[in-house]
């Protein structure tokens, strides 16, 4: 195993960085010809990594035969161009390599997990999440990280485990592919939330119960979609929702200011880029209904993102809430 390419230039970069430090031929990729030229020219991502140098020797490109000869492929991409990457790849890849997806998402109109998308397009590869707090920001400069590879293909999560870990970034498996996407893409809604309550001026008191109750709120959905309770309690559940609702690296939360702080959603998004708790706020929505999981807070999350309630009077609704046990088992609405 050499040859590695990663697709998408923000996390991507971060990842290349990384990977050709660690002695691998990188090439990165983007759809974006003015993005290449860009680094090309400076050396570095300048608007998303600034200061984060590229090593010697990873190569550049917009075409993406690049990936004919990679033995694994780093799939860093936002979650609602992953479908139509995998298609594209689907021609040009060997079945033998590897597939890594970092993207943390749901496909907004399948609710499918993006392993369970790109599993449809690319059914003979093997597959693996890499996913856990592990803001570019931080990767690219080698600081320390701990991050989970999950696969229903077991060796090749041990894989990427030995393949991609280094004395900067430790990997843990995990065989729970469902509960680890999940943590990933639900904690994103949380974390736009937690952005609204800092918008607001709200202060440390409310942050601990945004996290506690969030997490409590995305295992029940993740169990009701059968994924194991104890994995939001490790890296990609609390410990991605931690760092993605506390880092002033997070777009979702800096969203979420800008919505406290009296924006639109629309606005907030437009001003940040790539939110991805906004599309899988509709998605988390949208499979509480289905599975008759009580996710007050998401729902809260949905109606000021879509329906245009004020930030303000969602918080006022969570804390109005009917008295509850904290451990209430009941939690199915229907
Ligand atoms: N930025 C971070 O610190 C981390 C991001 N992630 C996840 O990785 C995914 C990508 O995140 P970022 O790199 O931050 O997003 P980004 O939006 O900043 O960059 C994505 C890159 O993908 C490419 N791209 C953009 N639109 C595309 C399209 N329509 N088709 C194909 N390629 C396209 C571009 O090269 C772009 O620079 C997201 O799902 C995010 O949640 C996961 C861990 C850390
Ligand atoms: O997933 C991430 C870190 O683990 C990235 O968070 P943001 O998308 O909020 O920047």
């Amino acid at each position: 195993m050499k040859n590695i390419a990663v697709l998408g230039c923000g996390f991507g970069t971060a990842l290349s960085i990384m990977c050709r430090q660690m002695g691998y031929d990188v090439t990165l990729w983007s759809p974006f010809a003015e993005e290449i030229a860009a680094i090309r020219r400076e050396g570095e991502h300048r608007k998303l990594l600034p200061g984060i140098k590229l090593p010697e020797g990873i190569r550049l490109t917009c075409d993406l035969s690049c990936t004919a000869h990679a033995d694994m492929i780093l799939l860093a991409v936002p979650s609602h161009a992953v479908r139509a990457t995998a298609q594209k790849l689907a021609s040009i890849i060997s079945p033998r390599c590897l597939l890594v997806n970092v993207a943390k998402g749901l496909e907004e109109e399948s609710l499918l997990r993006l392993s369970q998308v790109i599993a449809e397009e690319l059914p003979q590869n093997p597959l693996v999440v890499l996913s856990g707090p592990s803001h570019a920001e931080e990767v690219g400069r080698g600081q320390p990280t701990t991050v989970v590879a999950a696969s229903a293909d077991h060796n090749a999560a041990e894989a990427v485990q030995d393949l991609l870990m280094n004395q900067s970034l430790r990997i843990y498996v995990n065989d729970d592919l469902t509960g680890v996407e999940l943590g990933g893409a639900l904690k994103n809604i949380i974390a736009l939330a937690a952005g609204v309550l800092d918008g607001l001026g709200y202060g440390d008191n409310a942050k601990a119960a945004l996290l506690t109750r969030g997490i409590t709120e995305i295992s029940r959905l993740g169990c009701a979609l059968g994924a194991r309770q104890d994995t939001f309690a490790g890296l990609t559940g609390i410990g991605d929702l931690i760092v993605t609702c506390t880092s002033p690296h997070s777009r979702n939360r800096r969203a979420g200011i800008l919505i406290g702080q009296g924006k639109t959603a629309a606005e907030a998004v437009a001003a940040v880029g790539t939110v991805e708790g906004y599309r899988s706020a509709r998605c988390a929505y949208a499979l509480a209904r289905r599975t008759g999981v009580e996710m007050p807070i998401i729902e809260q999350v949905y109606q000021v993102l879509f329906e245009g309630k004020a930030a303000g009077e969602a918080v006022e609704c969570l804390m109005a809430r009917p008295k509850k046990h904290e451990m209430e088992r009941s939690w199915l609405t229907r």
